[in-house]
């Protein structure tokens, strides 16, 4: 990859502005969300971060996290990540994924949110679970959908299991429907995270930045789909990213540029396969940022040397004075 690409650092700095404003009791610091699928882990985090959206790191590929929200108030600033490969559900094995996080998921995270639902334990839980004992990290589980069940006490039976199964430092029942248990999950993260300034602009969500994401989950699915195959020097540049107030709809076009006209040929497939399927799976992603419809347009061209180009570096953030 370049190396003018917009590093980790330089998005932290830009909120190191703010950092001489705050009190020194401020707390700030990552929490890693973990979980099998479907136990409503991004349900939990939009409701706590009181908005839909998701967003993901800088460099999906490069960085361990997946920044999957950043919540700011005036005393604390959390920072939830995900683990590479949680999104992906069934389409990755659960050992596969096990793997991954093993070597360096939990690296740097505060505290780690184990998300379970509420009467169902199945071996995913538990190959979770045995990963989590090796770990030096508190541990919270989140026993989520307590709201299927109408009389409290027939969870006992199951919370007793899981404090046999889990080495935990708390348990908190949390029904993300109901917003039960969410302020309790806020006050337990922060009994683990240090004393510090905020790591992220308080604005760090803000248009520039999905407009930048957007091209990020687009660089991401060429990532995935690809593989090692993934022509370097390879880039995404958003040409249009506006809301149709008729349509109720996101119109996103973007150009996948590539150096050569053979690197074109592999990123479109045979009879244009794979660029429809990460047009597919990249729409669902912004779907999800973007919380509304989107169109999404995705074309392939040839630009030599693009890197050197200066309009293609400002669209893509890595001109401080690009226009948003
Ligand atoms: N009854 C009930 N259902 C919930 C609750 N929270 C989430 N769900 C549902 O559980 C399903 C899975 O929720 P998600 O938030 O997508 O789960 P996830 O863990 O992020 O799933 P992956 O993205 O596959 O890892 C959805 O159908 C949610 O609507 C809850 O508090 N109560």
């Amino acid at each position: 990859m370049s190396d003018k690409e917009l590093s980790l650092e330089e998005i932290l700095a830009a909120g190191q502005d703010e950092q001489s404003a705050v009190s020194s009791d401020y707390q700030s610091g990552f929490a890693a969300v973990i979980g099998r699928p479907n136990v409503g882990k991004s349900t939990i985090m939009n409701e706590m971060l009181g908005q839909k959206l998701s967003i993901t790191s800088p460099k999906p590929q490069t960085t361990r996290h997946r920044i999957h929200g950043i919540h700011t108030t005036d005393s604390h600033q959390i920072i939830f990540v995900d683990t590479p490969g949680m999104h992906l559900g069934g389409q990755k094995s659960i050992n596969t994924y096990m793997n991954r996080t093993a070597n360096s998921a939990f690296a740097d995270v505060d505290v780690v949110l184990f998300v379970v639902e509420a009467g169902r334990w199945t071996k995913e839980d538990q190959a979770v679970a045995k990963k989590l004992q090796h770990l030096e990290l508190p541990v919270i589980v989140l026993v989520n959908k307590v709201d299927k069940f109408k009389d409290k006490q027939e969870l006992f039976p199951f919370i007793q299991q899981l404090s046999e199964e889990v080495k935990m430092d708390a348990l908190i029942p949390v029904s993300a429907y109901k917003k039960i248990g969410l302020s309790d999950i806020e006050a337990e993260v922060l009994k683990y995270l240090p004393k510090q300034p905020p790591i992220f602009a308080d604005d760090y969500i803000t248009d520039r930045s999905t407009r930048f994401l957007a091209a990020e989950i687009i660089r991401e699915k060429l990532m995935r789909t690809l593989g090692e195959e993934v022509p370097y020097g390879s880039t995404v540049e958003i040409e249009r990213f506006e809301f149709d107030e008729e349509e109720g709809r996101w119109l996103i076009n973007a150009l996948i540029l590539v150096e050569r006209a053979g690197q074109k040929q592999i990123v479109i497939g045979k009879k244009g396969e794979l660029i429809k399927k990460m047009g597919t799976q990249a729409r669902k992603d912004l779907i999800h940022l973007l919380d509304a419809r989107v169109h999404l347009e995705l074309w392939v061209k040839v630009k030599e040397n693009w890197s050197d180009d200066a309009r293609a570096l400002a669209s893509l953030g890595y001109d401080d004075n690009h226009s948003r």
